[in-house]
């Protein structure tokens, strides 16, 4: 009736017995697709534990060790990523005991009432949205995502505020114009295919639209917000850019393990994916400066463009699951709020777009925004199309390839989740 699974990484823990009622649940602090998340304490030990109790029943083992969130975090040992410490089934319910996060960056963000420095915007980082809808897409998308967040982070208001779909591409074409052969030819023949037109805009200067930012933040950005997923940098390369070079403080042991990073994925099989299967070039040791401009200059040149992208197939289960969560995200904006403060919690999930906290400033950029846009030729006949609802698609690179990418850049706690 009761029985609990080893986990190899972290505790060794085999018992059939009345396992869940080793626990006291607290009180319940998040709700997520898949599972309710509670605050519980350790009975024996007094050890305050997050206890995610599965919404779905699971009549076997064999089910619950083959969850992706299981099977990906038995496999991960790493400080910065939250620690599965036990996996209990019991009436056919399914437990996840992990180790509690107290915090999470958009209380932070929302506790702010001005933007992070610089220096704090290298090391704290949100899980984002990238609406790319293309079937064949790899750790790219998390890159713009990755520039995505630092605009944000210095103007608290998304960079790319879209409504739906449809909206955000217009959004990102407002903001850094719409692709054309020279940007993006693959994306074109892609909205080709879906029968999308891109609305016709220029970009508009980032400088003016992130005034806080320094040209070498911005100079990124742009980089990471590339059209052309080729064109953005690697999470290693953007660890070379001088935005990086300032008070970048990086573990000894990392220095290694990022000289082998073109033989030795950073962890486990996923980080071996996130590697192998995306376009790959040496990457140098992190003394190396460069100005900002060589930076993108080195991106958009061609040498830097082969390479293959990977397929991320779905299952039918997962293409169903997300196209559902995507459809509730659809109707939402952006921040969805766990709450909880303190430093050290990071809730990095690919597939979500949330609520924007009223509090933010985001008039002002709205504002400059819209005026920018008016200027720069955006047309005006309303919404642009959607593009083909292919949402299961859309799905970006797995969690735990965007945990590993985080913990590359940031060398900060990121919770790795994974509803299936
Ligand atoms: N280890 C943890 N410590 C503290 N809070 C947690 C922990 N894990 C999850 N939570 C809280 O519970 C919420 C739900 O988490 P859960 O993993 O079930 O879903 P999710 O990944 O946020 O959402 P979805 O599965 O829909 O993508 C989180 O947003 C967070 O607020």
């Amino acid at each position: 009736m009761f029985s609990r699974m080893p986990i190899t990484v972290g505790l060794g823990l085999i018992a059939d017995g009345i396992a869940i009622l080793a626990y006291k649940l607290i009180k319940e602090v998040g709700d997520g697709t898949f599972g309710t998340v509670w605050r519980a304490i350790n009975k024996q030990s007094g050890e305050v534990v997050a206890i995610k109790k599965m919404k779905r029943k699971y009549y076997s083992w064999e089910e619950c060790v083959n969850l992706r969130e299981v099977k990906s975090l038995r496999r991960m040992n790493h400080p910065n990523i939250v620690k599965l410490k036990e996996v209990i089934r019991e009436n056919d319910m399914l437990y996840l005991v992990f180790e509690y996060m107290e915090c999470n960056l958009y209380q932070i963000m929302k506790d702010k009432s001005k933007g992070f420095s610089e220096s704090e915007i290298r090391n704290w980082y949100r899980a984002p949205e990238v609406l790319l809808q293309s079937s064949i897409y790899d750790a790219a998308v998390d890159m713009w995502a990755m520039g995505a967040i630092m605009a944000e982070l210095f103007t608290l208001c998304p960079l790319f505020p879209g409504s739906s779909e449809a909206d955000e591409i217009y959004k990102i074409c407002s903001v850094i114009g719409n692709p054309n052969e020279n940007s993006w030819a693959e994306g074109l023949q892609l909205a080709d295919v879906l029968k999308y037109q891109f609305p016709q805009c220029s970009a508009v200067q980032l400088e003016v639209l992130i005034p806080s930012a320094s040209k070498e933040a911005v100079n990124l950005i742009k980089a990471l917000c590339s059209w052309d997923p080729c064109r953005r940098p690697k999470a290693t390369e953007a660890l070379q850019h001088p935005f990086f070079q300032t008070c970048l403080r990086i573990h000894p042991s990392f220095h290694s393990r990022l000289a082998g990073l073109s033989h030795t994925p950073p962890v486990g099989n996923k980080g071996a994916l996130a590697q192998n299967g995306t376009r790959r070039y040496s990457t140098g040791p992190l003394s190396v400066t460069r100005s900002a401009n060589n930076f993108i200059s080195a991106k958009a040149n061609g040498s830097l463009r082969a390479g293959v992208q990977r397929k991320l197939e779905m299952n039918e289960k997962e293409v169903e699951k997300n196209g559902r969560s995507l459809g509730n995200n659809l109707r939402q904006s952006r921040y969805k709020p766990p709450a909880r403060n303190n430093t050290g919690y990071l809730a990095l999930k690919s597939q979500k777009i949330v609520d924007v906290p009223s509090k933010m400033p985001c008039t002002k950029i709205a504002d400059k925004l819209s005026h920018m846009s008016l200027d720069s030729g955006i047309q005006k006949a309303g919404k642009p199309p959607p593009p083909h609802e292919t949402p299961g698609r859309r799905i970006v690179t797995t969690r735990v390839e965007i945990a590993l990418m985080s913990w590359m850049i940031l060398g900060k706690n990121v919770r790795v989740v994974a509803g299936d």
